[in-house]
């Protein structure tokens, strides 16, 4: 089957892989010319693992194509349409300019018969919109929206848990659940579940989707922050909910918070939905959850200040991650450069180090210091922060790593590392919602003491 991508991120460049991967005839579209100039030599613009691979395999077999001119994709029997669908820079809402561009630049190469799918993230009532701007053109429409997470995308893509078909309940609704059984036949072949809904529930069920795996996350975050007042352990407190398979231990890891492109502007998004129909109980347990994982960042950065004696002013801090989570490059809205901004901003000099976020922290966060060796970003610490668990920062050995350091002070923002094996090579470690040295209004020890 020929089919086109329309904008290639994070989301469409793998849909775009994996899609020739299955042995489609595919051809990637995107408005940035260097990030096509870069996917046309079959290189990966970004990191995600299992992609270059991928993208070469599609180059070499020339299954997989890439272009800036959307003429180029007017013989396609299905368009997946990938653009970003940010947070609107005046509020809680989404900014549909990129997605509904898209569709007015491909309005005049589209051929009647052909599909065209929508997989980014859209409030509920955006396919209806595009729905009337296809009206007349013999095209028909879905939603089928996209639940891979960044640093397991392509995994997530090829065995993903369901797929979900938004179609009207018509015959041109009919013709693109065809279609879309063609495209993702070797996932249905193996059994995936697949759900036909229609428009409203297909875009509702992906934004419900990302609120409540943020609403998990701030519910363990939260009762962390109780565990650390009266001297409970989260860790172990999330294990023993996690046992009970109405609950379930996944996505129920406690510590800075979630950050990343989609959580966080989906969250938003989902409360000026609910705002806009009137479900004001809606709105506002979410923007509880919001402010939960704000106060996540803010409370590490304050833990932070309390473990260096209520000043980080002129200290030494390394600050081990910048992406929003480990295996991307990806820093948007990431929970550890919020973090070292707030210490930077304190008057510390915060050194920061990441596997693959190098130039992204040198252009956006100029108070920041990157050192892309992380024995030279550690060399002369004060205080050492774990902000995202990248499996290189977990192999660290914490006797060499105290040897670096000038005082051995692990605030573990992830609950990542084995506080033991710290401890026992002379660290003082600290975990988020792990007993009450972190409590507010508990006298803090080690460090304060120390600078004292
Ligand atoms: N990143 C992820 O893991 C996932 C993202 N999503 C959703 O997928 C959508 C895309 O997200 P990302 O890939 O992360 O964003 P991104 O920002 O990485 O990529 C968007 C791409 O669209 C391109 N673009 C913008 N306007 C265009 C136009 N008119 N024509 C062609 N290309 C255009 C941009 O140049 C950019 O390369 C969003 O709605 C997001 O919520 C859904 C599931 C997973
Ligand atoms: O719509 C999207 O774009 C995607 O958003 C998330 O995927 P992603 O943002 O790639 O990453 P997650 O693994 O969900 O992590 C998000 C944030 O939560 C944090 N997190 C995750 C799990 C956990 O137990 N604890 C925790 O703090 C991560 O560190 C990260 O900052 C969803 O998990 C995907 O299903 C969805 O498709």
């Amino acid at each position: 089957m020929k089919i086109s991508v329309i904008g290639a991120g994070y989301l469409g460049t793998v849909h775009a892989a994996t899609l020739a991967s299955m042995g489609h005839h595919v051809i990637g579209l995107d408005t940035d010319a260097a990030r096509i100039e870069t996917l046309a030599r079959g290189a990966a613009p970004f990191h995600e693992p299992g992609l270059a691979e991928l993208l070469q395999d599609g180059h070499s077999s020339g299954r997989l194509t890439f272009s800036t001119d959307p003429a180029r994709l007017a013989d396609a029997d299905v368009h997946f349409l990938c653009v970003g669908t940010p947070q609107s820079k005046t509020g809680n809402d989404t900014d549909l300019s990129f997605l509904l561009s898209a569709v007015s630049a491909l309005l005049p190469h589209v051929r009647p018969g052909a599909v065209v799918v929508g997989k980014s993230t859209v409030p509920v009532g955006t396919a209806a919109i595009v729905a009337q701007m296809l009206l007349g053109t013999g095209v028909a429409l879905a939603w089928n929206p996209e639940f891979l997470r960044q640093g397991t995308a392509v995994q997530d893509s090829l065995a993903p848990d369901r797929l979900v078909y938004g179609v009207p309940s018509d015959a041109k609704g009919t013709q693109a659940c065809s279609m879309l059984d063609v495209v993702y036949a070797p996932l249905l072949a193996r059994g995936t579940p697949r759900l036909v809904t229609n428009f409203a529930t297909a875009e509702l069920i992906k934004v419900s989707a990302n609120a409540f795996l943020a609403l998990k996350l701030s519910y363990v975050n939260a009762v962390g922050q109780l565990c650390e007042q009266v001297g409970a352990d989260v860790i172990q407190l999330s294990q023993a909910l996690g046992l009970d398979e109405r609950i379930g231990g996944r996505y129920f890891h406690a510590g800075v918070g979630f950050g990343g492109g989609c959580l966080p502007k989906d969250l938003r998004s989902f409360r000026a939905q609910a705002h806009r129909n009137g479900v004001e109980s809606l709105d506002e347990m979410l923007s509880l959850v919001d402010g939960i994982n704000a106060d996540a960042r803010y409370h590490t950065a304050e833990a932070a200040v309390r473990l260096c004696g209520g000043s980080v002013r002129g200290r030494a801090i390394t600050v081990l991650g910048a992406t929003f989570k480990p295996n991307t490059d990806d820093i948007r809205d990431s929970p550890a450069l919020d973090v070292a901004s707030q210490l930077a901003a304190q008057g510390a000099h915060v050194t920061v180090t990441d596997p693959q976020a190098g130039d992204h922290v040198w252009l956006q966060y100029p108070q920041l210091t990157f050192q892309s060796d992380v024995s030279l970003a550690l060399r002369g610490a004060d205080m050492v922060l774990l902000l995202t668990q990248w499996p290189q920062f977990l192999s660290l050995d914490p006797a060499l790593t105290a040897a670096l350091v000038q005082r051995p002070v692990m605030l573990d923002g992830r609950n990542a590392l084995d506080a033991a094996a710290w401890q026992a090579a002379g660290w003082e470690y600290h975990g988020i919602g792990r007993g009450q040295v972190l409590a507010k209004n508990v006298p803090s020890a080690g460090l304060s003491q120390a600078a004292a």
